[in-house]
């Protein structure tokens, strides 16, 4: 049995008192002994003040990146040992957003989830197509590529410690979510190809979906039997509609 995984990603939001105002509400607004694990990442500024606010909840603070080294002259880095410090135990790697416009490639990708491996840091590699490679039938061979990428350096064990998240980039942001067919159809295709290098990891991991959740499409995404919880970005700004995913994904459990 897999323990669903809401993961609310703040993107480049908000200010210091907005974050932790944010961070208390739904702390405040979690059930009792919520079956769901809960965590949201901030902007690395935000973090010192989340995760002081977050302290003694069970809701995890995780970064929206991590650096590929540990220390050194690497201008606008900030490393896993930092993150650590700061109480993080999450870090988005490979988020798409990352890739496209920043330029990250999958060995980059790689070197930051091992990073975050090595640190005790659990990585949520991100991958996902863009629309013209879902329309030219590639979705299946960039996903393998993107986590084989990861896979060849870190190992399939990695993944012990690791959760993936399948995020379509034409979806991102845009209103516009993969149906729950769709979804699961990818999902589950990951799971085949990990289950190829590894059963037992292939059948723990978990898969979270990333992609315009919301409120409404939550609770049919989660239902799906290789979707394990979701990374949320706009929906996880306010308070209320992500507790209200978060609410789908307990009473799927
Ligand atoms: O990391 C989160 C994803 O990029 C999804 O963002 P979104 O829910 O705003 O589409």
């Amino acid at each position: 049995m897999r323990q669903p995984l809401v993961v609310g990603n703040w993107k480049m939001n908000g200010t210091r008192t907005s974050a932790r105002d944010l961070a208390a509400a739904i702390a405040g607004g979690l059930p009792a002994n919520c079956p769901v694990a809960v965590g949201v990442c901030p902007s690395f500024v935000f973090i010192p003040a989340v995760a002081e606010q977050l302290q003694d909840t069970p809701v995890q603070v995780g970064a929206q990146n991590v650096a590929d080294q540990d220390a050194g002259a690497f201008t606008g880095e900030v490393s896993a040992p930092m993150l650590k410090e700061f109480g993080c135990t999450l870090a988005i790697v490979g988020h798409s957003e990352r890739r496209l416009i920043y330029g990250e490639g999958d060995a980059l990708v790689a070197a930051r989830y091992q990073k975050a491996i090595e640190h005790g840091i659990c990585p949520l590699l991100c991958i996902g197509e863009t629309l013209e490679q879902r329309e030219a039938g590639e979705t299946f061979a960039v996903v393998d590529r993107q986590l084989q990428a990861v896979l060849d350096v870190a190992g399939i064990d990695s993944l012990k410690q690791a959760v993936i998240a399948y995020e379509p980039v034409w979806a991102i942001g845009t209103g516009r979510t993969a149906t729950p067919q769709q979804a699961q159809e990818v999902h589950a295709h990951i799971r085949r190809q990990l289950a190829a290098q590894g059963e037992e990891i292939a059948a723990q991991v978990r898969i979270l979906y990333g992609g315009s959740v919301n409120a409404d499409n939550a609770a049919s995404l989660f239902a799906m039997a290789d979707i394990d919880g979701g990374l949320i970005g706009g929906a996880s700004l306010k308070a209320d509609s992500f507790l209200s995913i978060v609410k789908a994904a307990a009473q799927t459990v």
